[in-house]
């Protein structure tokens, strides 16, 4: 396995008035092609994480490596290149008058060809299904669809790993599901890493591992399934915790957690 992704004890501190660190120790690793989701309470530190993997903040200690470079002040540029991230408001984060200017803007200083910019911005509007909104204006769009638009604008960089900041916290259900199944293919077929920084148990249940936050520490990790079995705090995802309330109620189903794509198998069986 390739390891995209390595933070070696992160150590930061926002405030140098208070005793507790903002971020304590934090090391993990993430694989290519992995989903990784890290959850926590509010103010657990998950997204000064996120500042520091994109060289917006600089550590006190420790090391993070994208594909084998060491972040420094040399080559924080480089890295953030590597890393597309998305945040919670789409709105802020346009600046082209119609889709394809916005998903092209990260592009124009990059020193490419005309040609070579129009394929990649055909290529990004095509992976989050927008290609039909590439001449209206980014901000007529539904919430969902601008959130695609941003991830677009990420993924025509090419980024080594996608980072999502509660990117999908203003949408509704629906687009919510939309979106992940968007990504969840994106995954395979792109071979896309993913960090999703989330309070949202389905984008949590989607992930291959779970890293578990509290006071600026990780204090667990391991996939959905342990996480949601092991953290009793965490509501499950909707499919586990059906199976539990039938199970409560004295009826015989599977002893093991259940994804919703198990839990439709074995209801429809
Ligand atoms: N710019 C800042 N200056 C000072 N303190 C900050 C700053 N940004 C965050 N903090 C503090 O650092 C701690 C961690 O905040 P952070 O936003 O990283 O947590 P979080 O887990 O992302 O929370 P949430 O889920 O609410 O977004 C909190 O106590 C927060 O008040």
């Amino acid at each position: 396995m390739v390891q995209q992704l390595e933070v070696e004890n992160l150590t930061f501190q926002h405030d140098q008035r208070l005793n507790s660190k903002t971020l304590s120790n934090v090391s993990f690793t993430v694989q290519k092609g992995e989903w990784l989701a890290i959850i926590g309470h509010n103010g657990s530190g998950k997204s000064t994480l996120a500042q520091l993997l994109v060289g917006l903040l600089v550590p006190e200690n420790g090391q993070i490596s994208a594909d084998g470079l060491i972040m420094t002040e040399d080559t924080k540029w480089e890295i953030r290149r590597k890393i597309g991230l998305v945040f919670q408001n789409p709105e802020n984060q346009f600046i082209g008058s119609t889709v394809q200017d916005d998903v092209a803007f990260g592009l124009e200083n990059l020193n490419m060809s005309y040609n070579e910019m129009k394929i990649r911005v055909d290529e990004a509007l095509e992976m989050v299904n927008m290609t039909r909104f590439r001449f209206h204006e980014p901000t007529n769009l539904s919430g969902g669809q601008m959130q695609r638009v941003a991830i677009a604008g990420a993924l025509a960089l090419k980024p080594s790993i996608l980072l999502l900041d509660e990117a999908f916290v203003m949408l509704d259900p629906l687009s919510r599901k939309d979106l992940l199944e968007t990504l969840e293919n994106l995954k395979i077929t792109e071979d896309l890493t993913i960090i999703s920084i989330t309070h949202d148990v389905n984008e949590t249940a989607v992930s291959d591992r779970v890293l578990v936050m509290e006071s600026g520490e990780v204090v667990n990790s391991g996939s959905p399934e342990e996480i949601f079995l092991a953290e009793q705090a965490i509501d499950p995802p909707f499919a586990e915790q059906l199976r539990r309330d039938l199970m409560a109620k004295g009826r015989s189903v599977p002893e093991t957690y259940m994804t919703e794509r198990e839990m439709l198998g074995w209801l429809c069986k």
